[in-house]
This record gives C-alpha cells, structure tokens and sequence, in this order.
C-alpha cells in the first residue's frame, strides 16, 4: 500500500507556487510520492486554457526533473470530455485499490469542492491536502474543512506552511506586460517558456 499525492491543475504555467504546496504535502502528509497532473478541460475553465496540453505538460515535466518524490502522470490530458477529479479518482483507485490517494490544493480550490462533480466521491476515495491562499484566512480554512468533514465524512489536512502568493494568472499577466518571471517558474520552464514564446 502507497501514500500517493495527486497535484492536480491546469498548469498554465507551473509555478514555485504549486512546487512549494506539493513539497509540503508530500512532508506533512507522509507520501510516498507526488503525482503531478495537467487537466486537459477543466470544467470551470474550460476551452480557456492559454497554451496547448503538450505546452503544460512539457513544462511540468521539465520543473520536477530533479526531484524523484514528484511524478508526472498524463492521465487527465488523455480523457476526452470536461475532465473531473471524481472520475480521475474512480480510475487510480480501480488499478490499484490497495494504495491510498491525497488530492492536493489550494485554499481557493478547497473552497470550491462542494460544487465539483460528485464531491461525495471525491471524500470517498481521497483524503484532501490543502495549502494556503492569501485570499482566505486561517479561520476560513478551518470553518471549511469542519463544514466538509460533517457533511461528507470527509477527510481534510491543512497544510503548516507560508503563503506563497504567486498564481499562473499574475505569471500570464507580467510576461504581458514584458516583466521578469524569474523566481516565480522554475529556470527550465522560465527557458521553455522564452524559447516558445508563450503567453507574450
Ligand atoms: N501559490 C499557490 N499557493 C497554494 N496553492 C496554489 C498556489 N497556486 C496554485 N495553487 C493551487 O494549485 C492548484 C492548481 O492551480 P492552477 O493550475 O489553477 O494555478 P493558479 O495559479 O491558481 O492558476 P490561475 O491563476 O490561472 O487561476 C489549485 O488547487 C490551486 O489552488
Ligand atoms: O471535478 C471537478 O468538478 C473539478 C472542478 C474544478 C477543478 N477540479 C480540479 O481541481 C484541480 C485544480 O484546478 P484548477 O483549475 O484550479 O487548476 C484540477 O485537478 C482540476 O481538475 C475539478
């Protein structure tokens, strides 16, 4: 039996952000590993991803290359159709029912859960990693994760750990406004992303 971690999200693109939320998953949660995994059709973004599934996914592989407690999984990017974690859970836990999963998110995910598909799922099969987000206060957290675990049963760890406050969505914005991104990507990805020309 496996602890395994699943840092699901539309990387667009990967950033020390989620890097950081996966290291202190991966710690305070004991895992085995860190499954990293790009969504091909999120359904609260959906055909509103900036650059292509092969992009994400390239740049994801190139920010966990030196770290062999991170994995890259193309499971989501595979799937046609609006991809959802419940699905997502139902398939791992089919190939390998032995092992138990760890979703991984952010405070503004966690907040979110009860209007994915078929959270009851999700609970079922997963325990609920959460990091902070500088929107949400730590008492925030807590009122969440006590409202999720009453009404599904669910199983929640909030995370120990400093708020890093970059998001894909700022990165998008300052490369736009010709600004340096260095610092918040890995260098790989900061050099695929020059060499690509994306998001400009
Ligand atoms: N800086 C961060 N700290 C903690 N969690 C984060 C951070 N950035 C993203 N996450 C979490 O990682 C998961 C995947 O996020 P996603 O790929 O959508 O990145 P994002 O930066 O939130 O993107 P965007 O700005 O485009 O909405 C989500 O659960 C999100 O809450
Ligand atoms: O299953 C759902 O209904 C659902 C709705 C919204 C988001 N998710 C998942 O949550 C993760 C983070 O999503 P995002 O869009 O913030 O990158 C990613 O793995 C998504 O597939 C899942």
């Amino acid at each position: 039996m496996k602890k395994i971690g699943i840092m699901g999200g539309t990387f667009d693109p990967i950033h020390n952000g989620h890097l950081f939320l996966a290291e202190h998953a991966y710690e305070q949660a004991g895992l085995d590993y860190v499954l990293f995994m790009p969504t091909m059709n999120p359904p609260h973004k959906a055909g509103i991803t900036v650059v292509s599934g092969e992009h994400r996914l390239n740049m994801v592989r190139l920010a966990l290359k030196d770290n062999p407690n991170f994995r890259l999984s193309d499971l989501e990017l595979n799937r046609p159709g609006l991809t959802y974690t419940s699905d997502t859970l139902e398939v791992l836990k089919n190939r390998e029912p032995d092992n138990d999963y760890y979703f991984i998110l952010g405070a503004d995910s966690l907040m979110m859960i009860p209007q994915w598909k078929d959270p009851q799922t999700i609970f079922n099969l997963s325990t609920i990693v959460a990091g902070g987000r500088i929107q949400f206060s730590m008492e925030q957290l807590k009122e969440q994760a006590e409202y999720l675990e009453k009404t599904y049963k669910g199983k929640i760890i909030l995370l120990d750990m400093p708020i890093m406050e970059i998001s894909s969505e700022k990165i998008r914005k300052r490369i736009k406004e010709g600004k340096s991104i260095r610092y918040y990507v890995p260098g790989e990805v900061l050099t695929y992303i020059n060499d690509h020309n994306l998001y400009s």
